[in-house]
């Protein structure tokens, strides 16, 4: 499994410093590079050359929209283009003056009066985003936006369909998780060097259609060593350099272990609740013994073991009376996955907690935990996994929700650093964008809106049962949590729409035989 370094804005433009700094590249230079690079991708999908407008802003953007408009037009393509001034003596202002043919001013008048094109290359904001588009650039989007069937196929994005916050995935002036009709949405966006936070949270994956990452040789100009922060998925056809071998092939097919026994593979135990409430905890275990535990113990309340009868039979079931009966199933230092929280009930998940949390064994807390530790705190033992969806994520941390739902207000990686860093927890906010991160500030996304039917009742428990399951198996908590929901997400790709909860643990044998080693 490989992943791929994610870089912040900032992180980018320190980058772009060092290597002019350097004095190996100027900007100018890297701007005829990353225009090249466009204008490349464009050629390979619409090899014949037609008809394109290219929409410039003021700054580098706009800079590399000139060049992409020379080099289409060097190829043989009938280039209009529509730009703004630009600031005297900059880059973008010596790539305008390389443009040979008129630019007319960028107004929603000129963008309507001109013949149709095949494609319309958006050049007009990136990076330099700060506030929400406003005037005729604003004009100029909405436009674009709103006649999506016929402008969306042909519009290429250079970094970022305009309006995009490439550290957030928010689109600037419109509301978090609604997107209005009229929000910019293209058909191809080409970044450089390496993909940005916001094209794969929030807003970012819908508005950006297939994200291209294009190599600028910024690779020797790199300050950080290791990325604290990468992306599971989507995969991206970049340079291998630049990919993060996570080494977890062999923890899943139980190659390091050898002869071992089943101990040795681990062992796990899924506190479930009392009568009636037994599907969530069951569907919690039966993922800890797909994803490679070598034992899982389901312990319920006595009265509720009979339910708990049911298959897989390769369940033990043990029954937790009360917390001192815990601390004394957890006397057995063999047992080092918890899982507590799906189909719990709050009352029990309060009782058990303090001893659960006590023999201080790698846990996830997941569901009515989750509420019975929102509403009496406790220490966590070392190697724990928050995996709240939204609505639990506000009851754990009320004042961090509030400023990941406002408008403008930080991105999700450093609302979820915060989270960790106070409980001292790994937490795992789930989504169609899930994000991970450490009290160490190590982080990751997953991002696929294209399977949506994994929004699905149970859906999440399968995921706190996968991530005890390779707790117990020894993966540090990152991992485990990094792991379980790849595979989870595998496993819903695998199957396909129609899934149900209890498909994902019987999708992991064969999500698990394809697995790469590394
Ligand atoms: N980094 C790299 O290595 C490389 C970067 N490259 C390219 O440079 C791009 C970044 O360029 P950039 O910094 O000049 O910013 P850019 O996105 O053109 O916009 C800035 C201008 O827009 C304005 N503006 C802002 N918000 C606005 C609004 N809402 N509505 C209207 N205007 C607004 C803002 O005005 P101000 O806020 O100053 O008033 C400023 O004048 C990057 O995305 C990539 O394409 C590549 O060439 C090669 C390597
Ligand atoms: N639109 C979506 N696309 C893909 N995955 C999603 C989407 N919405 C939710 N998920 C995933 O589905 C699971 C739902 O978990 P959760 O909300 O805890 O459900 P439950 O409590 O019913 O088990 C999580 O893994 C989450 O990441
Ligand atoms: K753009």
């Amino acid at each position: 499994m490989q992943d791929t370094e994610i870089i912040t804005c900032a992180q980018m433009r320190a980058i772009e410093s060092a290597a002019m700094g350097s004095g190996a590249v100027t900007g100018l230079e890297l701007m005829m590079r990353a225009g090249r690079a466009v204008a490349g991708q464009i050629r390979l999908r619409w090899p014949r050359p037609g008809r394109a407008t290219v929409l410039c802003g003021q700054g580098n953007n706009g800079g590399d929209g000139y060049v992409i408009a020379v080099a289409l037009s060097d190829a043989g393509w009938d280039v209009r283009v529509l730009g703004d001034p630009t600031r005297t003596g900059s880059d973008a202002a010596a790539a305008r003056a390389a443009w040979d043919g008129p630019v007319l001013p960028l107004t929603y008048a000129n963008l309507r009066a001109g013949p149709s094109s095949d494609i319309y290359v958006d050049a007009i904001l990136g990076t330099g985003l700060t506030r929400p588009p406003e005037g005729e650039v604003a004009a100029v989007l909405r436009h674009l936006g709103g006649d999506a069937g016929f402008y969306r196929p042909r519009l290429v994005a250079v970094d970022a369909p305009s309006g995009l916050c490439l550290d957030s995935g928010q689109v600037l002036g419109v509301g978090r998780g609604i997107l209005p009709p009229d929000a910019l949405r293209v058909a191809i966006t080409v970044t450089f060097d390496s993909p940005r936070p916001g094209h794969l949270l929030e807003h970012g994956p819908t508005v950006c259609g297939k994200l291209v990452v294009a190599d600028i040789g910024l690779e020797p100009f790199r300050t950080t060593q290791a990325a604290t922060l990468t992306a599971l998925w989507p995969r991206f056809q970049i340079p291998d350099r630049r990919l993060r071998a996570s080494a977890n092939g062999d923890w899943l097919r139980k190659k390091n272990v050898g002869a071992g026994h089943k101990y040795s593979h681990g062992s796990a135990l899924v506190i479930a609740g009392g009568p009636g409430t037994g599907g969530a905890a069951r569907l919690a275990a039966r993922a800890a013994l797909r994803v490679g535990a070598g034992l899982v113990t389901l312990g319920p309340t006595p009265d509720a073991l009979a339910e708990h009868a049911l298959p897989p039979d390769a369940l033990m079931r043990r029954p937790i009376v009360d917390a001192d009966a815990l601390t004394e199933m957890l006397s057995d230092q063999r047992l080092r996955g918890l899982c507590i929280g799906p189909g719990c009930g709050v009352p029990r998940a309060k009782a058990l907690l303090p001893a659960a949390c006590a023999a201080d064994r790698p846990m996830v807390l997941d569901a009515d935990a989750l509420t019975a530790f929102a509403e009496a705190p406790l220490p966590l033992p070392k190697d724990c996994v928050l995996t709240p969806h939204q609505g639990e994520f506000a009851r754990v941390f009320p004042d961090l929700a509030k400023e990941l739902s406002r408008l403008g207000g930080p991105d999700k990686v450093s609302v979820l650093r915060l989270a960790a860093q106070r409980s001292k927890a790994i937490v795992l906010l789930k989504g169609p964008d899930t994000v991970i991160a450490g009290p160490e500030g190590q982080a990751a996304i997953h991002s696929d809106a294209n399977i949506p039917w994994l929004a699905t009742a149970g859906a999440g428990d399968v995921l706190a049962g996968m991530i005890a399951g390779l707790l117990a198996r020894g993966l540090p908590a990152f991992n485990a949590a990094c792991v379980a929901v790849s595979l989870h997400a595998a496993a819903a790709r695998h199957h396909g729409s129609g899934l149900i909860a209890d498909d994902l643990p019987d999708a992991l044998p064969a999500v698990l035989r394809d697995w790469p080693d590394r």
